[in-house]
């Protein structure tokens, strides 16, 4: 049961949340949004703590009531058509929590297949294979609270991918995981969207994770998306240029320090870093020929990819002093 190439998979049309507390407080978690998920494709759905992604990701999936809008899975309306949308979705939530601790991993792969409406015979195939990917079968019988954060991990992403659902929504799969952990992981994810054609929902705080996977990212802040692009045109938009990075030996008198206005200026061990953005290499070359001009000795250069961290501070920083920056950058990212 895959998803055709190209046509989305999810389409959130204007849902939002208001949680009430007591008679008085509300709290709107999303604000009316819009959203569309191509089919096949990683989607990094990225922001702050309590921006609105569990949230989100929860209504996606049927946990929680939009209190306005509409969301169709592969065509399937979340709230009408429950069943049907409901069967296309795989969820991994926030940590681990729809995994039975006092089941084994086989015993909660034969209980999720089960709740999901697979036969016994799809399940033990399935759950076989999958315990296999993920190098548990061996500890198939263990009890789940016996296992480490990473295995218990893994055995959620096993049953969220037992009845073989056309859309995966992960919240933050990596969290807490050792690096090796997050690698298993992160090269699954990537699998199910290459190799076997599956549309990923990503949560993440772990913008490196973000980039190394997403196809489109979109940048939600207090409820309202700030950016929703796909990853090589956001990082196109941190402007023309490359990034640089040059270390001198020594530290700058204020003087010299006024012939580099194109860069942040830093001390680390007595040396000194200069970075910052250089729209061409003339840029680069007059920078070099003015460090020589002043006698400078210069003990590195790097160049960086762009990155997404960059761009993502920059849009929360923005939003978050409601400047004319973000708004100009928010408007230009839209
Ligand atoms: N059940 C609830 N009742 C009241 N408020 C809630 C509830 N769940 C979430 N909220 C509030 O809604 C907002 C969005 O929370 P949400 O968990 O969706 O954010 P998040 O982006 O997933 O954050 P994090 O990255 O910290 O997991 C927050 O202000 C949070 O306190």
């Amino acid at each position: 049961m895959e998803t055709t190439p190209n046509k989305p998979a999810i389409i959130i049309e204007q849902i939002s949340k208001t949680y009430y507390k007591g008679k008085k407080q509300e709290i709107n978690a999303v604000r009316p949004l819009n959203l569309t998920v191509p089919a096949g494709q990683i989607f990094g759905f990225l922001g702050p703590n309590g921006a609105g992604k569990t949230t989100t990701i929860k209504m996606i999936c049927g946990l929680i009531r939009p209190t306005t809008g509409h969301i169709y899975v592969n065509g399937y309306d979340v709230i009408r058509e429950r069943w049907n949308a409901m069967r296309q979705i795989g969820a991994v939530l926030e940590g681990t929590r729809n995994i039975h601790w006092r089941l084994s991993a086989w015993q909660n792969l034969l209980y999720f297949g089960r709740l999901k409406g697979c036969y016994p015979r799809e399940i033990k195939q399935r759950g076989t294979e999958l315990l296999h990917d993920l190098d548990l079968w061996d500890r198939r019988h263990t009890e789940i609270r016996e296992f480490s954060r990473g295995m218990q991990q893994k055995v959620a992403i096993a049953c969220a991918l037992i009845a073989d659902p056309p859309v995966i929504l992960l919240d933050e799969p990596t969290l807490g995981l050792d690096i090796e952990a997050a690698r298993v992981v992160k090269e699954w994810i990537w699998k199910l969207a290459h190799e076997r054609g599956k549309t990923i929902v990503l949560t993440t705080h772990q913008l490196d994770i973000a980039q190394a996977l997403c196809h489109r990212i979109a940048i939600i802040q207090k409820g309202s998306i700030l950016a929703d692009q796909p990853l090589d045109v956001l990082l196109d938009k941190l402007g023309p240029g490359e990034f640089y990075s040059i270390k001198i030996k020594g530290t700058l008198t204020s003087q010299q320090r006024q012939d580099f206005p194109a860069f942040t200026i830093e001390t680390e061990d007595e040396n000194t870093i200069l970075s910052g953005r250089l729209e061409n290499q003339t840029m680069l070359q007059e920078t070099l020929a003015r460090l020589i001009q002043l006698n400078l000795n210069v003990l590195s250069m790097s160049r960086e990819e762009p990155n997404l961290e960059d761009i993502f501070i920059d849009l929360i920083d923005g939003a978050r002093k409601g400047d004319t920056h973000e708004h100009h950058l928010t408007s230009a990212l839209q």
